[in-house]
């Protein structure tokens, strides 16, 4: 039986927040303690595929022409083009996922796309849109610095980004706010969220205050 209530297992959770600030962390947590309840959907690229990868496993592997016209159809609920290709989820693949409920880790210009399209659909898609906050800007910088995975430039464009991220969310842009300080305190308010146990709607922090000029 699945534990994910039936009340918000058709809204996807979109889990918004700054490279760095533990979102895999948190999100690798949930899926191992509830494996099969929660699904990440395929997306679209006009890439071509790399040795081992598969179509339909990896990503929809698809010709320019043809995104394109998914495009034009209003087939993606959110797409960005990086070096040269396109990316992009469909509405088509995140409903694919029932009965699971669809977790997206998407990027700021995604999340935007959504706001917009979503409620377009039919039915609308009601997603839940959540911050996951870092304590401070101090945590974020030294988050990503102790990973260890960034060169010097990925890290300059990290934070960049991670500017707009939090300059969206000092909006109100989002449902719920979640600060991740500890990882068991926040790991337990997202399975509250993500498995929408009563009051989930209400459960969450304050945003704190995060100064973006220190990045
Ligand atoms: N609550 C926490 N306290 C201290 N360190 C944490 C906490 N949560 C995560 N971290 C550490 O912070 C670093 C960044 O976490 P993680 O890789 O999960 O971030 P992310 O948001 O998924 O980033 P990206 O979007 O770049 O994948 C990791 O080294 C992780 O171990």
């Amino acid at each position: 039986m699945s534990h994910v209530s039936p009340t918000v297992v058709d809204r996807p959770l979109v889990v918004c927040g700054p490279s760095g600030t533990g979102k895999s962390t948190l999100l690798k947590a949930l899926f191992a303690k509830y494996p099969g309840e929660f699904g990440f959907s395929v997306s679209h690229t006009t890439r071509s595929p790399r040795a081992g990868e598969e179509n339909g496993r990896e990503y929809h592997f698809v010709s320019r022409d043809e995104f394109l016209q998914r495009v034009e159809n209003g087939e993606f609920l959110e797409w960005a083009e990086f070096g040269g290709n396109c990316y992009g989820t469909t509405f088509a693949a995140l409903r694919g996922l029932a009965p699971r409920r669809c977790i997206l880790d998407i990027d700021l210009q995604g999340v935007k796309q959504l706001h917009v399209a979503g409620p377009k659909q039919a039915p609308p898609l009601e997603p839940v849109f959540l911050f996951l906050s870092p304590p401070s800007v101090g945590h974020l910088k030294d988050r990503l610095a102790g990973r260890g995975t960034e060169t010097e430039e990925s890290t300059r464009k990290r934070l960049a980004a991670a500017k707009a991220e939090i300059e969206h969310a000092l909006t109100g842009a989002h449902d719920l706010v979640i600060v991740n300080d500890d990882v068991a305190r926040a790991g337990a308010l997202l399975e509250q969220v993500a498995l929408g146990q009563d009051g989930w709607d209400k459960v969450g922090d304050d945003l704190p205050q995060l100064n973006v000029h220190e990045l």
